[in-house]
């Protein structure tokens, strides 16, 4: 089983290393959880993978391809990317945004649109309950209405790697629940789904593995039980915490800054 495999990554932006030598692991099919406080690299680290940002050193392979040597037009056959806020869509509609998650699988020769194409594009607005808004300008809709559009879009590529950058940082608690819920039933569908996400809680109770990012570098990989302790809470985010047992799993409390 292979997924999501990055190696010895430094990424520099013009100045000091803001990704130093990261090794990490999204295993394949499975949902990873990237955190790590403010300012960490993961957006940084996300948008290299995707291929926003050439690294200094270091290799990212998928299931044994090469993603950085890929043209993005392979790359985005097999791996689809949720920023964490998009605001190039303004004039189009809501379909035409989901519909941009099939331009890496139009020939050069498509005169118009494929069946097959609208077909996912719809699909993918059902899955997020969206379709109701397939005709809207997208720049008229709520934060959390656009987020669920991105995620559209994503699924429309049916990709085989998702990468999420907090993808659920503007819904509300039912639309947080569903994202992750869809997320699970990507996973089981084979896709490896790698986020950037800040609610530990989340990060604790819904994703099968964790990395833990703190200055640029990777500080804990694994199981989220045997990583998310109160002693790597404090370490890494300054914060007092508590983990109990609750009613139906394990929660954290979060007592005070230290
Ligand atoms: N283009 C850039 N030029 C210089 N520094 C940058 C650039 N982009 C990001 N940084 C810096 O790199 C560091 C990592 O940023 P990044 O956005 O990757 O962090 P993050 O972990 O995603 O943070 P957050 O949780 O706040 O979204 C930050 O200190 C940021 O200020």
């Amino acid at each position: 089983m292979t997924g999501l495999e990055v190696r010895g990554l430094t990424i520099s932006l013009g100045g000091p290393p803001i990704v130093d030598r990261v090794d990490l692991t999204a295993p394949r099919g499975k949902i990873t959880g990237l955190v790590g406080p403010n300012g960490a690299g993961k957006s940084t680290l996300i948008g290299t993978v995707v291929g926003l940002n050439r690294p200094v050193e270091g290799t990212v392979h998928f299931s044994g391809d090469d993603l950085l040597g890929l043209d993005r037009r392979a790359r985005a056959r097999l791996c689809a990317y949720v920023e964490q806020a998009a605001t190039t869509e303004e004039r189009l509609t809501v379909a035409e945004v989901v519909a941009l998650g099939r331009i890496p699988f139009a020939p050069a020769w498509a005169s118009g649109p494929d069946p097959a194409d609208e077909k996912s594009c719809m699909e993918a607005l059902s899955r997020l309950g969206m379709s109701a808004f397939a005709g809207r300008q997208f720049a008229t809709l709520s934060g959390g209405e656009q987020q669920r559009v991105h995620m559209a879009r994503a699924l429309a590529q049916q990709p085989q790697l998702l990468l999420l950058d907090e993808p659920t940082s503007s819904l509300d608690i039912r639309g947080q629940l569903q994202v992750f819920a869809l997320l699970r039933s990507l996973a089981t569908e084979d896709c490896t789904v790698l986020m950037a996400l800040h609610d530990l809680n989340l990060a604790l109770t819904r994703c099968d593995w964790l990395v833990v990012m703190n200055h640029g570098r990777v500080v804990a990989e694994g199981a989220p039980m045997e990583v998310l302790t109160e002693r790597l809470i404090a370490d890494v985010y300054g914060v007092e915490a508590r983990r109990i047992q609750g009613p139906v799993g394990p929660v954290i409390v979060f007592e005070t800054a230290l």
